[in-house]
């Protein structure tokens, strides 16, 4: 039986109780942090960037999973590597020069990660699947938390699964937005891997019980 990793967004989190949030997640049976870095240009949206990271890492021995949500990522690689990030997933639509995007996360000795907008086919994704270590399927428009899931993410979960499997890849699958109870074994099913939720886990009256629900889904 596959269950998923669970990566709580801090997005959701109190920013006022950053710390307490941050141990909460480390104290429970999540794998990574997720952590959304959004420029108000990609995206329109403001959230945190390098001090708030570096404030985290202190309290975090989980992996830091990153996803940037700015223009031009490759300005900022080598900082978030000495920040101590650990994945740094960059947008497809963001970059120029996607391959040597991931070349350059690789090279700076964390795990690299695409990510695809709602719009982007998983196809986009055909010469240069092996450059990343995982790819970050969005299951909402991306800017913020709290939106509905896109049901079309089905879809291209399979047909990723399918791609990867077939090259005989070990990229992970993550899917970020809109993940709730109700959807977790049908994306488990589908073929993900790791499972972004932030208000779902963040708004519930336990975190951790909530965290310990979505790890314990299975799939058939
Ligand atoms: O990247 C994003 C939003 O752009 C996500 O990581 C959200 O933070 C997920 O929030 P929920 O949809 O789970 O509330």
């Amino acid at each position: 039986m596959r269950t998923a990793k669970i990566a709580p967004s801090l997005l959701s989190a109190d920013f006022g109780n950053l710390q307490r949030d941050v141990e909460m997640v480390e104290n429970s049976q999540a794998a990574w942090h997720h952590l959304d870095v959004m420029d108000g240009v990609f995206v329109p949206n403001i959230s945190y960037g390098m001090p708030v990271i570096r404030a985290i890492r202190k309290h975090a021995s989980k992996p830091l999973d990153v996803h940037l949500m700015i223009v031009d990522p490759d300005r900022y690689i080598e900082a978030f590597a000495e920040l101590g990030c650990d994945h740094l997933t960059v947008h497809l639509e963001a970059c120029t020069h996607l391959h040597r995007s991931l070349q350059t996360i690789r090279g700076c000795g964390m795990k690299s990660g695409v990510a695809l907008n709602p719009h982007s086919p998983v196809s986009l994704l055909e010469d240069c699947l092996d450059m990343a270590d995982l790819v970050c399927l969005m299951g909402v428009n991306p800017g913020f938390g709290g939106q509905s899931f896109i049901r079309n993410t089905y879809k291209k979960i399979m047909e990723l699964r399918t791609m990867i499997d077939s090259r005989g890849l070990e990229t992970l699958i993550e899917v970020d937005g809109g993940v709730n109870l109700d959807n977790t074994a049908h994306l488990l099913e589908a073929g993900a891997d790791v499972l972004v939720a932030g208000s779902f886990v963040f708004g519930s009256e336990d975190p951790v019980a909530t965290i310990a629900r979505l790890a314990a889904v299975e799939a058939c």
